[in-house]
């Protein structure tokens, strides 16, 4: 599908940063009258490996599709390399479609078609001819190190190979711009680890911009540069790797490399972290009633992450059994367990 034609007022392109390869302002995209990405503002900076994380439903496939021109934004601006992309004609929509690689989780690779000649399909809808689409091809499964496994069909690949085959067919075109979306998650640590070394050296070699998204705070540590932290549709923080993770500001970004917020406890008291169904009035009244107080609280679909500074004598399962049994002993047995066992009513 191409990217979108509507003429939203562009911005003069002096004054977008000349070294972003991507600039989103205030993009906003709504299903069914919910939105999966609100008001988003991000650089992309050029030659960057730059890590998009995030939990699930934070939006961050959204964000690939909007990337890649698989899906128009409904307010807000969209900039690669100063260009306008939501002003282009369909033609030069599509040209530009052909400089962004694209990577998926679960490769998306044709059963009955070679190594080679998935590779090849993006050329060949591009109506090159068949002696150079395969000799690029080549070229570029070897680039991954499959030069000697051209011939060969998805089944008769292992994950990690047939992720090569995707990485190829994402790079046969020439693009300078390379969207990863969990292109690791289907494979074994081992494997993952090799794919991105792979990323990384294929970005340096062909000096590409990255955005890798990824739910793993592993894969931005090994591979980013630089990282945009997604939280229910909004841009929780973003900045350059080592800083945000040395110094996270929002509590979705702790919560994600499991790091406990920094704070001066009173003497005596201990952070528990738990996760609340919610985090309501009577929730806080039994919390108060056992001496602890809220440090951090962090709102998700249905439940609330919370870090909670407790006297040192109260320990995770009283928090559980004092806080929540009471709301929900007659629906889980295990919770109407451990109330009894703690005399709740
Ligand atoms: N095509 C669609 N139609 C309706 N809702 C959608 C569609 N695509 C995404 N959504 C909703 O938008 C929100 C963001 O989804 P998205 O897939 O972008 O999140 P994500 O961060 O990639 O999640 P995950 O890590 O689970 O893949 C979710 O609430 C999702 O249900």
């Amino acid at each position: 599908m191409p990217l979108a034609t509507v003429s939203l007022p562009g911005r003069d392109p002096a004054s977008l940063p000349a070294s972003s390869a991507l600039e989103l302002r205030g993009i906003t995209k709504y299903f069914g009258g919910y939105p999966a990405l609100s008001d988003l503002t991000l650089s992309v900076p050029r030659g960057s490996r730059t890590g998009i994380i995030g939990r699930s439903g934070a939006g961050k496939s959204t964000l690939v599709r909007l990337l890649s021109g698989l899906e128009t934004p409904d307010s807000g601006e969209l900039y690669r390399n100063g260009e306008n992309l939501l002003a282009l004609s369909p033609a030069q929509a599509r040209a530009r479609q052909r400089r962004t690689g694209l990577v998926f989780q679960h490769f998306n690779l044709l059963s009955q078609r070679t190594a080679l000649h998935n590779v090849a399909l993006p050329l060949e809808l591009a109506g090159v001819s068949a002696k150079k689409r395969e000799a690029l091809a080549h070229e570029a499964l070897t680039q991954v190190g499959l030069g000697e496994l051209v011939g060969r069909y998805p089944a008769q690949l292992s994950g990690g190979q047939k992720q090569r085959v995707g990485i190829a067919r994402a790079l046969v075109t020439g693009p300078d711009l390379l969207l990863a979306d969990e292109a690791t998650s289907a494979l074994d640590p081992e494997t993952s680890a090799s794919i991105l070394e792979l990323l990384i050296r294929l970005q340096r070699e062909r000096d590409l911009t990255l955005v890798i998204v990824t739910h793993q705070m592993e894969v931005i540590r090994s591979v980013a540069t630089h990282v945009a932290v997604l939280d229910q549709g909004h841009l929780a923080e973003s900045g350059e790797t080592k800083q945000l993770l040395a110094q996270p500001r929002h509590a979705v970004t702790r919560a994600l490399l499991g790091a406990a917020p920094q704070v001066h406890l009173a003497a005596g008291q201990v952070l528990r972290q738990v996760t609340l169904p919610a985090l309501d009035a009577a929730v806080l009244a039994r919390l108060a009633a056992l001496g602890g107080s809220v440090v951090e609280a962090h709102q998700g679909r249905g439940q609330t992450a919370c870090w909670l500074a407790v006297p040192e004598s109260v320990s995770l399962a009283d928090l559980w059994a004092q806080m929540l049994a009471p709301k929900r002993a007659w629906h889980d047995p295990r919770f109407h367990l451990a109330a009894a066992w703690k005399g709740c009513p």
